[in-house]
């Protein structure tokens, strides 16, 4: 994707270097509607007119906010671009638009000399202090520098615990008082492993990690959304990679997982485009009926519903094929992979184990259809709890004499066997009525009757959904590395990159992450991505069309909750020295 996707309108350029000021504007703004959506608008103009920043990529920019100014100072610290030989710290006040050099002769004291320049580094920002993590100088680095943006000096902190291996262009972002650093190039290795940095108490860790991870990466971008947890995006393996995760570090779901296991822990969750049909809880005691009515709607409806379906411990019943009625395990296997956080419920019923794990319910969704999950009420509870913003249907026999003599009819258990699901039987109904619960009542006395009920209130009762729930068509931009991500509101604001192939982007990605349902464990859907494109009156500025060129490896930072400052940046060719502004506007 080349500049000619892209349209700018110049407002406004002004050169002012007769003043001896070197200021040079614009403002390019673009009207992006999504149907339903404000309007927002993004505009650009240039920032640090007065001492601007060298070139520079493989940077870091860290934004330290002072409490009497809304304006953070940032320090962009290393990278490639110059010919200095140490490490650089330049500062942008932002309130005076101004860049300026930090000396680090006049400012390290370790006595060991100035740091020597270090790219592809990690900076986190807390308070007056930034840790810069690993990196690169003459081979990769698996240290930590701290520079102290008061007294403006480096040092080399001790820490506990053991630090991440040497790495480079990984990331690492601030959650409160923690850091969490993500993935990176070693020196034969791609990582995908989190270490966090605890500043509190200068403790480095690796916490227990719950779910399936991304595949080893580095040149991605991690951003906190949400204040709870950090998308990593795309990044490179052996091609760019254009997925989007989840890495939750302080979820509600996280959090009850390290209480219960007593340590560090983080889940992933894999993020998904567009929306999925809200899945369907059907409960209620055995032998009511669940099964007969979930099977008329799978034979009525086959490419809209698909069924979840569970692990237990119980053994095959006469025609119940593994895989498709259940997935039968054995108790010590299943045991361990609910403690791997494998499953989204389990429960014992009737003497057995029983469970929903992650991958039934993400194949149903996966396959775009509309999830169906037979679960008893202790299930029922626990998928409340979770993250899935399911439906929750609770069936009822006319009567307990009639539920049990369904189950006897049915023949399947035997006499010690219907005695205990009799008893649990009456249990479950006492919760058939919690409206905190299930948000139906549903009694089956006529399988008919029950059936054209179940279909109403799953909104069936017309044919609108006869061909199943077909997925929209979303946009996916292609993969890519080494592009910037900023958050503004609940917007990922991702710009440029480096695609396969080798070509640098300027494309204005825009990841909205307002409509996040779901979450660890399983995956978080509701993602929608925009392109912003900018456009221009050509016609009038021809001659002064602007233009932000495709880069990579330059940096971002937000500097408030509309404005974000974009720094420098490699176009393939040579180093950029770019210092922009994007405001972005919602009305
Ligand atoms: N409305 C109904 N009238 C009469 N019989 C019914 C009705 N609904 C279901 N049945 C019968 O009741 C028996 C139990 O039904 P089903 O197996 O669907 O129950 P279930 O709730 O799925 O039980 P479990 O929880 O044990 O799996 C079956 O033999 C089924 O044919
Ligand atoms: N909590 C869960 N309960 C489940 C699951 N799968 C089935 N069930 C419930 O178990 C009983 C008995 O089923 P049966 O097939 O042995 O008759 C029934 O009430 C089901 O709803 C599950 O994954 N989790």
């Amino acid at each position: 994707m080349g500049i000619r996707d892209h349209q700018w309108t110049t407002a406004w350029t002004i050169t002012a270097a007769a003043a001896g000021i070197s200021l040079v504007a614009w403002k390019v703004s673009r009207r992006v509607r999504n149907k339903g959506e404000k309007q927002i608008t993004y505009s650009l103009q240039y920032a640090g007119a007065r001492g601007s920043l060298p070139s520079l990529y493989d940077h870091t920019l860290t934004p330290v906010f002072t409490e009497t100014k809304g304006f953070p100072k940032v320090y962009s610290i290393g990278g490639n671009g110059t010919s200095t030989e140490h490490l650089e710290v330049w500062v942008l006040d932002s309130a005076l638009n101004k860049w300026t050099e930090i000396l680090p002769a006049s400012t390290h004291d370790t006595g060991a000399g100035v740091f020597a320049k270090r790219v592809r580094h990690s900076a986190a920002g807390l308070g007056n202090a930034i840790y810069v993590i690993g990196g690169y100088t003459d081979k990769t680095m698996g240290d930590v520098l701290k520079f102290d943006t008061d007294k403006e000096k480096w040092s080399t902190p001790s820490f506990l615990g053991d630090l991440p291996s040497p790495r480079s262009s990984h990331t690492a972002t601030v959650v409160g008082k923690k850091v969490y650093v993500f993935g990176g190039s070693g020196e034969k290795t791609t990582f995908n492993d989190v270490h966090i940095l605890d500043t509190d108490t200068s403790t480095w860790s690796t916490p227990t990690v719950l779910g399936e991870p991304p595949s080893p990466r580095y040149s991605h971008s991690a951003v906190l959304v949400n204040d709870d947890r950090i998308i990593i995006y795309g990044g490179h393996n052996t091609s760019a990679e254009s997925d989007i995760w989840f890495l939750e570090v302080e979820t509600p779901y996280v959090k009850k997982q390290r209480e219960l296991l007593g340590k560090e822990v983080v889940a992933w969750s894999k993020g998904v485009i567009g929306k999925s049909p809200q899945p369907v809880v059907i409960c209620g005691p055995s032998g009511v009926g669940k099964g007969t009515l979930i099977n008329k709607l799978m034979k009525e409806y086959p490419h809209a519903f698909g069924f979840s379906v569970s692990h237990t411990t119980r053994k095959p019943r006469f025609m119940e094929q593994d895989g498709v009625h259940y997935h039968f395990a054995e108790r010590p296997d299943m045991e361990a992979a609910i403690q791997e956080g494998k499953f989204l419920e389990s429960a014992d019923v009737h003497g057995n184990l029983y469970g929903t794990s992650i991958a039934a319910v993400e194949a149903v969704a996966d396959a775009g259809k509309r999830c169906i999950l037979d679960i008893d009420v202790q299930g029922a509870e626990l998928v409340k709890k979770s993250s899935l913003n399911a439906l929750f249907i609770f069936i009822s026999p006319p009567s307990f004499e009639e539920l049990e003599a369904r189950l006897r009819g049915r023949g399947t258990e035997t006499e010690e066997q219907i005695e205990k699901r009799l008893k649990n039987a009456k249990k479950e109904m006492e919760r058939s009525a919690d409206t905190t619960l299930f948000d139906h009542l549903l009694i089956n006395d006529n399988i008919d009757v029950a059936y054209e009920e179940l279909k109403k209130i799953m909104g069936l009762d017309n044919a609108a959904v006869s061909n199943g729930c077909k997925r929209s068509e979303e946009f996916q931009p292609e993969g890519r590395s080494g592009h910037s991500a900023s958050v503004v509101k609940s917007k990922v604001v991702i710009y440029g990159g480096l695609t396969d192939g080798g070509n640098t982007v300027n494309d204005l990605l825009v990841l909205d992450t307002s409509g996040l349902k779901n979450g660890a464990p399983g995956t978080t859907r509701g993602l929608v991505w925009t392109r912003a494109v900018l456009r221009s009156d050509l016609s009038k500025y021809a001659n002064l069309s602007p233009t932000l060129s495709p880069r990579c490896s330059h940096r971002v930072v937000s500097l408030s909750p509309t404005q974000i400052l974009l720094s420098g940046g490699f176009d393939g060719k040579q180093a950029l020295s770019d210092s922009v502004l994007l405001n972005v506007n919602e009305r």
